[in-house]
């Protein structure tokens, strides 16, 4: 059931206690209550989105950021960016950041999976383990479209709905037609979640019958009235204190709850786990505030540390990318839709009454992943960050239209083409720090950009080829030319210039809290999630990834937990 006050919650301990009901919270609170012995509560700083139609139609996604369903954070100065500060985007609210993610829907690469596996020590996390996983989540509903994905790559009962865009653009065959004609790098693939991130392909999203699945409609709107479940709405966990020790290590299974920065908060308690979820900026944000963190930064705020673990909060990674704008020859583009408020009304009653039009899918219906040439010196000066051969350094996303991303915002006139080009293999690290003992307060989120040459590179590299793939004839009747700033980025130097004065994130952060071997040195957790040093805490999220996905982070997100699910019930003996 639905509870909106800690002081409605009729029993001060559970056998679970998930902190944040996202993307992973609500794959936990769903399933750990799937045994009716079980006891589980669920807390989310935010409330239910249900009902903001703006989650609901895909169209419509990218006007979430900004809005209440956003923790609306913002980042310090960015040298790489000169300097600029950044708003970061994250889900507030049931369901998380799948509640206003851009949808696309990315399994992630086969040498993905098989390196965690590797880095952790641990072949439960490899892509052939993890494979029943995606089946759990995935439920692909395009059959009809042969030739278009792989059969062989999908689920088809599994619990979020996934799918081939539902809206032809104008788009779709040209960059079709540009992919076949330049071949190499560019070529087609038909499902990039067979494995292998690269070449150029249709996006799959996560949307069925024209609305958006997301953690909350798959997973947890649909058991949220069982008796064993209590999902605390609009309140924080401030922090965890020690419970009973056991086994010698050190418990931390109570929650401080809290819904205002004055409000002293209430403890309740697990009897089997605190198990975070709360996202790559708020589980590292908790910890630290519980003592678990890095002695150096954390003393200095006068918070003793319980449990020295100095990468809490550290490697902080995304993907860095930037909008290089075209001018186009059509008038087909949503460009008119957003200045013509009669036509916007007309598609968005279309899709109320039918659920179809072009509001559902979200405005980009192909991409490509690129690896970085084979000749190129960039193996010999940096090595190789990517996971190995099956996923990409770079990535292009076309846009059928002026997508607002960065300080540009939509000309009063012309139509375009976006391309919305990044690294998805950043060397780059930054870091999540606490800036006040009050969890109402923003942390410092660092993330760094293009600090490192290999990004600086692989986003000048990235742009090049954006220019290689808009020069295919294909393009020749569309394209009328390049537009603003990125027309003037003709050479390396100029290139960085743009980017340094445009890009910004496509909001994958992950590995504030990185999964490791038990043993090593580095790390938060070992590769079952529990938190070092200590004896009842877990970590599942985006936080506990020791690498950045070259590909989008959601599904990754869901096949995480659900592993984390059966790791739960394994060591408790549940059903
Ligand atoms: C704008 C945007 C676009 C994106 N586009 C895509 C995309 O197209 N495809 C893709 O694959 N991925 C995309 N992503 C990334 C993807 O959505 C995330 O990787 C994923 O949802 C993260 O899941 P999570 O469980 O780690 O965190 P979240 O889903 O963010 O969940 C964390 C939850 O914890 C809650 N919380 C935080 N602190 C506290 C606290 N102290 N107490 C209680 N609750 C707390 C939050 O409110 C939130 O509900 C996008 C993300 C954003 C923001």
């Amino acid at each position: 059931r639905l509870v909106f006050s800690p002081s409605e919650l009729t029993q001060t301990e559970y056998d679970f206690v998930i902190v944040g009901v996202g993307t992973a919270g609500s794959v936990l609170a769903s399933r750990l209550s799937e045994d009716p012995s079980v006891s589980v509560l669920a807390i989310e700083a935010g409330g239910s989105n249900e009902d903001v139609l703006a989650t609901i139609a895909p169209f419509l996604a990218v006007s979430l950021p900004g809005t209440s369903v956003d923790w609306n954070y913002t980042t310090p100065p960015i040298e790489g960016y000169n300097n600029r500060t950044l708003g970061y985007t994250r889900g507030y609210g049931l369901g998380g950041s799948s509640v206003l993610n851009l949808l696309t829907w990315n399994r992630g690469s086969i040498d993905l999976w098989n390196r965690w596996a590797s880095l952790t020590g641990d072949s439960g996390w490899s892509w052939d383990a993890m494979e029943p996983y995606w089946l759990k989540v995935d439920n692909f509903v395009s059959q009809n479209a042969t030739g278009k994905y792989d059969p062989l790559a999908h689920g088809y009962s599994g619990e979020v709905n996934t799918s081939l865009p539902g809206w032809p653009t104008e788009l779709d065959p040209l960059v079709c037609k540009a992919s076949a004609e330049l071949g190499g790098r560019f070529a087609w693939t038909q499902d990039h979640n067979s494995g292998t991130f690269l070449g150029t392909s249709y996006m799959q999203s996560a949307i069925g019958g024209g609305e958006r699945s997301s953690a909350a409609t798959a997973y947890l709107y649909p058991v949220i009235e069982r008796a064993n479940l209590d999902v605390l709405v609009n309140t924080r966990v401030a922090k965890l204190v020690e419970g009973s020790s056991k086994s010698g290590t050190l418990s931390f299974t109570s929650a401080v709850l809290s819904q205002g920065p004055e409000d002293e908060g209430v403890t309740i308690n697990a009897a089997k786990e605190v198990i975070l979820s709360a996202g790559v900026f708020g589980t590292p944000q908790i910890l630290q505030l519980s003592g678990i963190g890095a002695k150096s930064s954390i003393e200095n705020l006068g918070i003793s540390t319980i449990v020295d673990l100095p990468d809490v909060g550290e490697f902080l990674k995304d993907h860095p990318a930037v909008a290089a704008y075209y001018l186009v020859n059509s008038n087909n583009t949503f460009d008119s839709l957003l200045r013509n408020s009669t036509l916007f009304a007309d598609t968005l009653a279309e899709w109320q009454a039918t659920r179809s039009g072009r509001f559902v899918d979200s405005p980009a219906n192909t991409y490509t992943f690129l690896r970085w040439p084979e000749e190129s010196d960039i193996y010999a000066i940096h090595g190789d960050p990517s996971s190995g051969e099956t996923s990409g350094h770079m990535e292009v996303i076309f846009v059928d239209g002026f997508a607002q991303f960065g300080p540009l915002a939509q000309p009063a006139e012309g139509s375009f083409l976006t391309l919305l080009a990044g690294v998805v293999s950043p060397t780059t690290n930054g870091s999540v720090t606490l800036n006040t003992t009050n969890i109402f307060d923003q942390p410092t989120i660092a993330p760094d950009f293009i600090a490192s040459e290999f990004d600086q590179a692989t986003m000048v590299q990235v742009l090049k080829d954006v220019e290689t793939f808009m020069n295919a004839s294909a393009w020749k009747d569309f394209i009328i030319g390049p537009y603003g700033d990125f027309a003037n980025a003709t050479t390396d130097a100029l290139k960085l210039q743009f980017v340094r004065k445009y890009g910004s994130n496509i909001n994958h952060p992950v590995g504030t809290a990185r999964m490791s071997p038990r043993e090593a040195s580095w790390g938060v957790l070992d590769a079952e999630l529990l938190v070092k040093g200590t004896s009842g805490l877990r970590v599942v999220d985006a936080s506990v990834f020791p690498t950045i996905p070259e590909s989008h982070t959601q599904a990754p997100v869901y096949m995480v937990a659900e592993r984390a699910v059966d790791l739960i019930k394994a060591k408790h003996l549940l059903s």
